[in-house]
């Protein structure tokens, strides 16, 4: 199972979380990465802990103000990239123009979707991954695997039908050891989360109850 930690915006100490999350996954042998905002990709990289651009744009070096490049954030230390997230969607052209970007510059792709339907669109343009987080439950207490085990299963029979190479992850609620059990029962063979651990009094505690299972 493979853990995303995803910090967002959120006002926590990204040093703090990216070298806890090296340690609990050393100790654990679980893969666990953090994805921290662009400013911050080399930073965390350099604690040593696998580091997720949270977007990239679909464009390459030019003129594109505000742009965040895919070569820049490789460059910086980042090994993989979320793209679409449900608080950065992009258009179905610039998902792939994205992914696309993100390839070549040697990163992992995971396209995040809101439900089974772009699950299926999301596998179609060929990433790494595609991950399911219902926008009303992300930010809750309710792990998407309680409150919706269908959509994990829906978006895992999704994706297989598409292609069957795309690992399919979920997110949303998620925020326990038990939750990532249940969402691994579904199908699921990672993780998306944030508020569990960017939001915890002590990321790393968080972080050993999410592995304590697997
Ligand atoms: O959006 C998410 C991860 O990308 C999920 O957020 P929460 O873990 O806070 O629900």
């Amino acid at each position: 199972m493979f853990i995303l930690v995803n910090l967002k915006a959120y006002p926590c100490d990204p040093i703090e979380v990216a070298t806890a999350a090296r340690e609990v996954s050393e100790e654990s042998g679980v893969r666990i990465a953090v994805s921290p905002q662009a400013a911050d990709i080399a930073r965390v990289a350099e604690t040593g802990v696998e580091t997720w651009a949270q977007h990239v744009d679909p464009n390459g070096h030019g003129s594109h103000t505000g742009s965040t490049l895919a070569e820049a954030a490789a460059e910086a230390g980042a090994e993989g990239t979320l793209i679409n997230h449900s608080e950065k969607r992009l258009k179905l052209a610039d998902i792939d123009g994205s992914v696309r970007a993100a390839e070549r510059a040697g990163l992992e792709t995971c396209v995040c979707a809101n439900n089974p339907a772009q699950i299926g669109a999301a596998a179609a343009l060929g990433p790494d991954s595609v991950a399911v987080e219902p926008p009303e439950l992300i930010g809750g207490d309710v792990s998407v695997a309680t409150a919706d085990p269908d959509i994990v299963e829906d978006a895992v029979e999704a994706a297989a039908s598409v292609d069957e190479d795309v690992e399919v992850f979920c997110g949303a609620g998620i925020s326990s050891g038990d939750d990532v059990e249940a969402a691994g029962d579904l199908g699921a063979t990672g993780i998306l989360l944030a508020s569990g651990v960017a939001k915890a009094d002590d990321p790393r505690a968080a972080l050993e109850d999410l592995v304590e299972p697997l």
